[in-house]
């Protein structure tokens, strides 16, 4: 037998290391100048920051059925028939979603990725090929602009029972930058956004609604009819969800540009806001206008999964409200300064009214963001 067709059970540490250095080994070699020790060398990394940096540090765990389901993958066609991935995009997607997550994490700061630790715990019932898919979708969220630098520096592998990703990652910030800070949102700031909102919680409930471990229901005519129209953007949803692509550079750009408050929206717009006014000691109005016109957009999603229109209109403001996992990067910037490339104005910073730091909208939605325990 191929070594290739056993588990990594079956293979053993040492050959899954292997399996995972025909990857790794060739892709720090293209960009790894700074990364002095790496994967396999020695106790640990040894990587060279860039004279004049100081250095930042994140760390996200996924984990199978609280972040992904390998059954999005895998489960019957009932989204009709292309917008499913094939099944083995599977661990590409995860490697590519975990490393995103911690990718945007250190954009977020206005800082750039230049190296990614990784833990992987799997069942020893998982391919061999599983983990070098795995590893593919890591570089490929690597390969995004923003993350030219960013070397895979070392990792460990354990066993557990179902699949969880640990990533640390790695970043630089020029020396004596406050980076993009939580704290820094000051009264009279614009707020904007770089990147969509809601689409990945749109394409969650797709992959959750149509499709899960028992099965399904077949599609309706009116589905079909969505389906059809509307494709593109299932897809769209879908693939922010399972493969998101954060806007690496928006975070570097933010603080060239003289944006000062900043985060990634992981947990949703309405939470992480709340977080950032909270932090800086301000009020956060949102524009219920532009959020809504956002909403629309989304609205034949909601449609698809069997919502009637008004309620379909409450979803998709709920999703655009309350949606993380996209990894859209929020930033405040000073009155007078021009957004840079990418950022839309979606509210303003002010004093807070009352004592208390608060989101301001005129929009009640029922689910305010996601908590992870
Ligand atoms: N187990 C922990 N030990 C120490 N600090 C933690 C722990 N979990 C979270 N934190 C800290 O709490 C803060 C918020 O963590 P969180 O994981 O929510 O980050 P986030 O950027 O808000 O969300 P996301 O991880 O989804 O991007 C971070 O500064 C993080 O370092
Ligand atoms: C099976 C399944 N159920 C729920 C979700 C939704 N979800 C998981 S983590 C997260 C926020 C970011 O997490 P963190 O703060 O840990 O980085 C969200 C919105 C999902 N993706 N898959
Ligand atoms: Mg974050």
């Amino acid at each position: 037998m191929d070594h290739r067709e056993s588990t990594v059970g079956q293979a053993g540490e040492d050959a899954v290391l292997t399996e995972v250095m025909e990857i790794v080994a060739p892709f720090n070699a293209r960009r790894g100048a700074h990364l002095l020790l790496g994967p396999g060398a020695d106790d640990a990394a040894l990587l060279v920051p860039r004279p004049g940096s100081q250095l930042v540090l994140t760390t996200d765990t996924m984990s199978q059925d609280q972040d992904f389901r390998p059954c999005w993958w895998s489960g019957p066609e009932q989204l009709a028939a292309g917008a499913f991935e094939p099944p083995d995009e599977y661990p590409m997607e995860v490697g590519t979603k975990a490393a995103a997550q911690n990718l945007s994490d250190i954009s977020a700061m206005g800082a750039q990725p230049t190296a990614l630790l990784i833990s992987l715990t799997l069942p020893r019932t998982m391919p061999l090929t599983w983990v070098a898919d795995f590893y593919r979708g890591v570089v490929r969220a690597c390969e995004q602009p923003g993350a030219q630098r960013c070397v895979i520096a070392g990792g460990d592998l354990g066993r557990g029972d179902v699949v969880s990703v640990t990533i640390t990652a790695v970043g630089e910030l020029a020396a004596g930058s406050a980076g993009l800070r939580r704290d820094a949102a000051a009264p009279g700031d614009t707020l904007a956004v770089c990147g969509p909102l809601g689409r990945a919680a749109a394409g969650l409930a797709l992959l959750e609604e149509s499709s899960g471990p028992e099965g399904g229901t077949a599609i309706s005519p009116q589905q079909q009819e969505l389906f059809t129209h509307h494709e593109e953007l299932f897809g769209v949803c879908m693939r922010a969800q399972t493969r998101p692509a954060p806007p690496l550079e928006a975070g570097p750009a933010a603080l060239a540009a003289g944006g000062r408050g900043g985060m990634d929206i992981s947990d949703g717009l309405l939470r992480d806001a709340a977080r950032l006014a909270r932090a800086s000691g301000v009020d956060i109005h949102l524009d219920d206008d532009v959020l809504a016109e956002e909403a629309r957009t989304l609205e034949p999603v909601a449609a698809y999964l069997g919502r009637p229109p008004e309620q379909a209109r409450h979803q998709a403001l709920t999703w655009v409200m309350g949606g993380g996992e996209e990894y859209a990067l929020l930033g405040t910037f000073p009155a007078g300064v021009v957004l840079p490339e990418g950022f839309r104005r979606i509210g303003e910073v002010r004093e807070k009214a009352d004592g208390v730091p608060r989101v301001v909208t005129g929009h009640v939605v029922s689910n305010v963001g996601w908590s992870s325990l």
